[in-house]
């Protein structure tokens, strides 16, 4: 289980202070996918980058499986926003999505294995001796989505993953996760600021303020588990779900100004 209580963060350089994220306090159970969502600028990255031990938060705590988390978590993979960044230029497909498993000091046939099973998930084989510079968006994306299961990790963090693709492209991406969570049974928090993409995905939408953060609300998404780009969004309760998120988002607009 992944228990994030009372966090607060505060960015200091000089005399100028930022609050981030004033008191966020939620749960997502082990096997869980949920959906955060909020307003540009809310604090989401800074929420991730707090959760996967990359950022030390200035109050409350975060918690994995009970163990505070102080570095990185293991068995947490993070899937960042921008591809571009995120993948080595000079490393072809395999030997990005493998060098995660050499710093697991994973051995070689198995590491061979994982990379080969992981890239046929994403859809991605024959790839394998291409560099992600030769590949589209949307590949390079599964390539950094291949990398984190190949890792097989319990949790699995996405910070606005598809932000920068194209809108067939993400909803084929967002398929693509729906199906890894369901098949690798691993726990799942999702960030977007897409209302859409958040009650698509989830289980369970946590709404976030505008900064200085805190949960505005949450939401379960009781739509069926067998969900698909064309009916699911045609759903009426789709839109009645969608509605109520949007509504939340802007009052905590708002309340913001
Ligand atoms: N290193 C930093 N130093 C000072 N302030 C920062 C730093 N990083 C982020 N901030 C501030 O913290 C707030 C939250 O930033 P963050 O990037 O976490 O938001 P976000 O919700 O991910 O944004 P977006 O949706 O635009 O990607 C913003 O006001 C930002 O300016």
């Amino acid at each position: 289980m992944l228990e994030v209580k009372g966090l607060r963060k505060v960015y200091r350089s000089g005399s100028r202070e930022v609050e981030a994220l004033r008191d966020l306090t939620f749960t997502v159970d082990n096997g869980d996918m949920v959906c955060l969502v909020g307003p540009s600028g809310c604090g989401k990255t800074t929420l991730l980058r707090c959760i996967s031990g990359l950022l030390d938060p200035t109050g409350g705590d975060v918690r994995v499986n009970g163990k505070a988390v102080d570095g990185p978590p293991p068995g947490m993979a993070v899937v960042f926003q921008e591809y571009g960044r995120s993948l080595f230029p000079w490393m072809s497909v395999r030997d990005n999505v493998e060098l995660p498993l050499k710093q697991k000091k994973v051995a070689r046939s198995r590491r061979r294995e994982l990379v080969d099973e992981a890239l046929d998930a994403v859809g991605l084989t024959g790839t394998e001796s291409a560099y992600p510079w030769q590949l589209s968006g949307g590949m390079q994306q599964r390539v950094a989505i291949a990398r984190a299961v190949a890792y097989e990790p319990q949790t699995l963090l996405m910070d606005e993953p598809f932000a920068a693709v194209d809108a067939q492209t993400r909803a084929d991406l967002e398929d693509l996760v729906r199906s890894l969570w369901k098949r690798l049974n691993v726990t799942i928090l999702f960030v977007t600021h897409d209302i859409d993409e958040s009650v698509y995905l989830g289980q369970r939408v946590v709404m976030l303020s505008s900064s200085p953060t805190v949960v505005q609300d949450e939401l379960i998404i009781d739509l069926p588990a067998e969900r698909d780009q064309l009916h699911t969004r045609a759903d009426p309760r789709f839109v009645e779900l969608r509605t109520r998120v949007y509504e939340q988002i802007q009052l905590a607009k708002k309340a913001a100004r």
